[in-house]
């Protein structure tokens, strides 16, 4: 393989990528002009080549080039030295680099031109650039080729040798931001040293948000998890919390353009809380930060102004002309590359319209100090979302000619009421450009009718420099078609076979619950463990029976439908019941009884017999609850005995316990459906759930859920703590009256969501005689227990670090009973398993407390 000349590695975007050859170089510092004669490129220590204000950067050109360049000049030397690259990288990244080679055609000409201006004494490089070779730059910079957004469903994050995490080929370095939903970090390509910024976003986080807003805001919520009955476009009308990163992705797939921030990849690490998007990294961070509350100094001179607004219009104009609004146009969603280039980021809101020319809006989003004033009422009708964003642009130019917003106010609804009513103050208006004055009152005009339009921006005075810096046509910035989003594409923005991904994020909830080793109980690592092989096992199949791209395997979760265990354990299963978009909603309940009948091949049995006899659509007469706090919901059946929850128990006991409301914790992502239905239902049923808990708290001193006292550390029993088992052992025998079956059993709290599960020992099912002598056995033989113990964990955990269970640590508190001293809050209590619990058929009975019941009804 001809090998062509040396490369120097450089960022995407930051870097622009070249080729070594004998031919005519540049080098710039600042004002200075070129060199003469060809210097090679030198790389640093990292392998970039340096490309700060403060350095000199060296830049070596293909031959031909001269300051004159013309579009096909330039497209003609990215040709070649895409060539070159693909030589280097046949691997798919050549697609990549050919991209970057097309961005740095306008940092080339722009630094060529400029540096050969001794006019300009400027030593910002932006303002050296002629208006004839900023357009022609702009123009070359439109012919992005297309990169393919790679997905990957189930990659993981390892550590490398060198101690840094690594998510496939991505190390990811440090930490350069932190956004909404998780961190932004700063990667490089192990292969190609080419670095990104990786974006993290935690998925319990996005399911919090979208279950808020739809209590809080409903449709009309802000940011990222808005959705709603009347959502009217595919990116709001999702049924996952996932589906709102979906709708982001799907977007931002589309989007081919200089001046819009790319995506490369979205990985979802299915086992974790955490999927990450690729973006290409912005080395210059944001354009500006504003405060509401502090004027920033180091504002932009008027031909910066002029600059970066061009480039917002342009990138602005894309997106209009392509029916997507952004909707969140700030100077913190402008970020900058190496070369200056004017990145517009956060799809998180932003929406596409199906209908060419459709613009209207009922929602609101954004930041409210960027808010147009049509949006700043309490119940505006359809605003134009185009007139939006043009808004939102005046206010972000305001902001880096001024460093400081031109209304500002210490609450929001002041703000919304200041935007709507009052007028702004221009500082120095008196010596300030009075063409820049007429811009800003023409974008910040409060009626959107009357406001300035994307087509009027291209030809005002100010932003052309009176035509000397005329923008690109808008053909040629329009030019790379973006198509529909379509449910298809936002189906497969992340991941493609759904049924999968339902199964795998049980995994991950699962694993939640039992995150913190102070609250994980044995049994539940044993169950998370046959869980997965049992989810693995099932993954396989559904894998060879998967049509790509087919229709989602389950629809959406009916009003009356409760899945069960088996409905998850085949895909043939799932399509009769339905999950359609909540992927990760597969309950604790079912994961345990999979892990119980893995344990209990008997009960394994009974449990599928069970559950094939059941009817698919029976109504099984409960309710759903959302947690405000968490997002997470929880089907509350109508009240029944422990016993009648109990999957391999068909009889249901005539009266409930008192203490135990039950939940069998079945989640469901589709809310917003269910809520019209039921509201009615559980107003009267939450009020009854209030009274009982009042009326046990009467009865129970110690309240059954929120353990308070410490298990003393040296306490061998393997029993729950002292005040655990108190309580346990008043509950059990209320039960025992009320039920006429004694439950004897564990509690478990899940560190995530603070609720707390009372598993019962599988008594029914033991002989008598049988049982008490194992009760016997447990509480006396200690060494025999411990042994249990080991061969659980060891089973559990074998030596996985990622499942976080450290086996010897596992064992030691299982045959000591010994658990970290709990204290305060009951999130963070873990009560000790009994003996029984590592053998039970954990059943998960949930406890609604008063609190949350009050929060719920609240909220
Ligand atoms: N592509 C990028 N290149 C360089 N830095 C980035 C990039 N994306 C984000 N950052 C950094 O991370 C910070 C936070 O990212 P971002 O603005 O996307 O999050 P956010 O808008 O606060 O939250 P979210 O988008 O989740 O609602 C940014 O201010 C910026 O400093």
């Amino acid at each position: 393989m001809d090998s062509g000349p040396p490369l120097v590695q450089q960022h995407p975007a930051a870097h622009p990528t070249t080729t070594v050859s004998d031919t005519a170089s540049l080098q710039t510092n600042n004002n200075e002009t070129p060199a003469a004669l060809p210097v090679p490129p030198v790389a640093l220590d990292d392998g970039y080549l340096p490309l700060d204000g403060s350095t000199t950067t060296t830049l070596s050109f293909e031959s031909g080039i001269h300051p004159a360049l013309t579009t096909t000049d330039i497209a003609s030397a990215n040709a070649d030295a895409a060539d070159q690259l693909a030589k280097q990288f046949p691997s798919q990244q050549s697609t990549v680099l050919t991209e970057t080679l097309s961005s740095f055609t306008s940092n080339r000409s722009s630094i060529y031109s400029g540096a050969g201006n001794n006019n300009n004494n400027s030593n910002n490089l932006l303002s050296t650039v002629s208006s004839a070779t900023s357009t022609a730059s702009r123009r070359s910079s439109m012919q992005l080729s297309k990169v393919e957004v790679r997905e990957t469903l189930d990659a993981s994050l390892t550590e490398n040798a060198d101690g840094f995490h690594q998510l496939k080929q991505y190390i990811l370095i440090k930490e350069i931001g932190k956004g909404a939903f998780g961190k932004v970090h700063l990667a490089q390509d192990e292969n190609t040293n080419i670095r990104y910024a990786v974006k993290e976003f935690s998925k319990s986080k996005l399911r919090k948000k979208d279950k808020a807003n739809l209590f809080k805001l409903g449709p009309r919520g802000r940011g990222r998890g808005r959705r709603g009955p009347e959502a009217p476009s595919p990116l709001t009308s999702e049924s996952s919390p996932l589906d709102l990163i979906r709708g982001e992705v799907a977007i931002l797939k589309k989007l081919h353009h200089p001046n819009i921030v790319k995506l490369y990849e979205v990985l979802d690490v299915s086992a974790e809380d955490s999927m990450y998007m690729v973006f290409e990294y912005c080395e210059k961070g944001v354009l500006m930060p504003v405060s509401l509350t502090e004027r920033f100094e180091n504002v932009f001179s008027d031909a910066e102004c002029r600059d970066v607004f061009q480039q917002m219009i342009l990138g602005i104009e894309y997106l209009h002309e392509h029916d997507i609004i952004h909707r969140d146009i700030k100077p913190d969603n402008l970020l900058r590359s190496g070369d200056g280039t004017v990145k517009i980021v956060d799809f998180g809101v932003s929406e596409m319209f199906n209908k060419k020319g459709d613009d209207l809006t009922k929602k609101s989003a954004g930041s409210p100090a960027f808010m147009a004033p049509e949006l700043c009422r309490h119940d505006h009708g359809e605003v134009s979302g185009r007139a939006t964003d043009v808004w939102s642009m005046g206010v972000t130019l305001f902001c880096i000619r001024y460093g400081t917003l031109p209304y500002v106010s210490e609450s929001i609804l002041e703000m919304h009421r200041v935007i709507r009513e009052e007028d702004y103050q221009i500082p120095n208006e008196e010596t300030e450009d009075p063409l820049f004055v007429a811009l800003i009152h023409k974008l910040l005009e409060k009626d959107p009718a009357k406001r300035i339009t994307i087509d009027q921006l291209r030809t005002d005075p100010w932003v052309t420099n009176s035509d000397r810096e005329p923008l690109v046509s808008k053909d040629e910035n329009t030019a790379n078609a973006v198509t529909e989003v379509t449910e298809e594409d936002l189906r497969s923005a992340v991941q493609k076979i759904n049924s999968l991904a339902t199964v795998i994020k049980a995994i991950a909830r699962l694993k939640r619950g039992i995150k913190s080793p102070a609250s994980r109980p044995i049994v539940a690592a044993a169950a998370l463990q046959s869980f997965e092989s049992t989810i693995s096992d099932r993954m396989q199949d559904a894998d060879e029976d998967a049509t790509p791209a087919a229709e989602p395997i389950v629809t959406p979760i009916s009003a009356n439908t409760t899945p069960t265990a088996t409905e998850t354990t085949s895909t043939t299963e799932s399509k009769k019941i339905g999950l359609e978009g909540s992927m990760d909603d597969i309950s604790l309940q079912e994961g345990n009884k999979l892990a119980d009948s893995e344990q209990n091949p008997e009960e394994k049995v009974e449990v599928k017999e069970a559950a094939e006899e059941k009817p698919v659509d029976e109504d099984p007469q409960g309710y759903e609850v959302c947690d405000f706090e968490t997002g997470m919901c929880y089907w509350v059946p109508a009240k029944k005995s422990p016993n009648a929850t109990t999957t391999t128990t068909s009889t249901p006991a005539p009266e409930p316990a008192p203490t135990a409301i039950v939940a069998d914790v079945v989640t469901s992502a589709d809310v917003a459906k269910k809520e019209a239905v039921e509201e009615d239902a559980k107003v009267d049923k939450k009020e009854k759930l209030i009274k009982e808990d009042e009326k046990e708290e009467e009865e129970t001193p110690a309240p059954p859920v929120e353990i308070t006292t410490t298990a003393p550390a040296e306490d061998k029993e393997i029993k729950p703590s002292s005040t655990t088992t108190a309580t346990s052992t008043t509950k059990n025998k209320k039960d025992e009256a009320e039920t006429g079956a004694e439950q004897d059993g564990y509690q478990v709290c899940d560190s995530a969501t603070g609720m707390c599960y009372w598993i019962p020992a599988k008594k029914a099912k033991v002989d008598p005689e049988q049982s008490t002598a194992s009760e016997v056995t447990e509480k006396t033989e200690k060494d025999e227990t411990t042994k249990v113990a080991r061969s659980v964990v060891a089973a559990a955990v074998p030596s996985s670090p990622a499942s976080g269970l450290d086996p010897e640590r596992a064992t030691e508190e299982a045959s000591s009973g010994a658990r970290t001293p709990v204290s305060g809050s009951p999130t963070e209590q873990s009560p000790v398993p009994s003996p029984g619990s590592l053998n039970p058929g954990p059943r998960l009975v949930g406890k609604l407390s008063r609190d949350r019941l009050a929060m719920f009804e609240n909220s």
